[in-house]
């Protein structure tokens, strides 16, 4: 299949590698990251040691692909569809962290919108060179417009060549994965997977780039009374929005990640140590706000997104 991964970062380049040879693989980005794959080749160090060798450009517009995967960060979506929208593309996989992308890409895109979520790590070490900091999974599924994310219908199935029907395009993203021997599955309930990913940066990644700690220290110490309130409250809203997730089951699925990724520095962590602006609108951001919409009390969010948005405001970014 022919794949132009949009944004080729620390997670787009690691699955840009991982798809390229079974596929057609079209890295979008920016130098001098592209300009070291062009010369080079791309490399994978980390939990796996290889080369691969993928196009890459800097220029998103006018792309022919079966489907893009959108890795680009939550602030930068709106774009990635604008370029996008100027080219011939089957579907839209997004794999991005928070809440809010699928709805950009649908209202920017023609085509059909597949949601993520993604556990594998990576970080760009240098121009070229992508570290793959954990092996993890990959959930897909049918991105059905906002409030209905993923209900009704069997998002299972595929055409006799395991591509996915038009109207199923998740199984065909799943089933291109795993000839790459990515694994992927592909889940009826994409927004309680969203939600539940979602609870768990909610408590993991503004506490961690606050406090500076590292995701193992989250739920330890001082921190973990307001991590563990975090994720309750966006269970509590996430039920509002009619998504069935419980709150204890957030705080445990938070807890979990955090002893399974211990010794990583989350992504606002990274940010906030090189001065880069944060994903936290799409994080605490949207938890505060569809709290608002609901009349549900969700004040943790909302002081760790003022927090973060007046570092990012004031002295923060370099
Ligand atoms: N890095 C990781 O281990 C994981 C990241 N995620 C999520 O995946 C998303 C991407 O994260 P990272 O790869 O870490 O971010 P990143 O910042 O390393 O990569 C994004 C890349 O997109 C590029 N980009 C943005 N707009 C562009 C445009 N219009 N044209 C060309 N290139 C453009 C940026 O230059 C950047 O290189 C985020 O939502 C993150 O939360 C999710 C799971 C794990
Ligand atoms: C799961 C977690 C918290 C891993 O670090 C993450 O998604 C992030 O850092 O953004």
């Amino acid at each position: 299949m022919r794949i132009v991964i949009f944004g080729a970062g620390s997670l787009g380049s690691l699955f840009g590698a991982l798809l390229d040879g079974a596929h057609d693989v079209t890295l979008v980005g920016r130098d001098p990251h592209i300009s070291a794959v062009r010369e080079h080749g791309l490399r994978v160090t980390g939990v796996d040691d290889f080369e691969a060798s993928p196009a890459a450009t800097t220029d998103g517009t006018e792309l022919d692909c079966d489907f893009a995967v959108v890795t680009v960060k939550a602030y930068d979506t709106a774009g990635a569809a604008r370029d996008l929208a100027t080219g011939d593309v089957g579907a839209a996989v997004s794999l991005q962290n928070g809440l809010g992308n699928e709805a950009t890409l649908a209202a920017g895109l023609d085509c059909p919108v597949v949601a993520g979520t993604t556990s594998h790590g990576a970080m760009l070490s240098e121009p070229g060179v992508v570290e793959w900091t954990g092996r993890g999974d990959v959930v897909v599924g049918a991105w059905r417009g906002d409030g209905a994310a993923g209900e009704g219908g069997d998002v299972s199935r595929e055409d006799e060549h395991g591509r996915g029907t038009a109207a199923d395009p998740a199984s065909g993203v799943a089933a291109a994965f795993r000839a790459a021997s990515i694994g992927a599955e592909v889940e009826s309930d994409i927004g309680r997977r969203l939600w539940r990913k979602l609870a768990v940066n909610a408590a993991i990644n503004p506490v961690s780039a606050l406090a500076r700690i590292r995701n193992g220290r989250v739920f330890e110490g001082p921190t973990a009374e307001y991590a563990a309130r975090a994720a309750r409250e966006a269970a509590d809203v996430a039920r509002a929005e009619g998504v069935d997730l419980d709150a204890g089951a957030a705080v445990e699925a938070a807890q979990t990640v955090a002893r399974r990724t211990a010794d990583n520095r989350s992504s606002m962590f990274q940010d906030v140590a090189a001065g880069r602006r944060t994903e936290i609108d799409a994080v605490s951001g949207v938890v505060a706000e569809r709290a608002d919409e609901h009349g549900v009390d969700a004040p943790v969010n909302g002081l760790l997104c003022a927090l973060l948005r007046g570092w990012e405001a004031g002295e923060g970014l370099r």
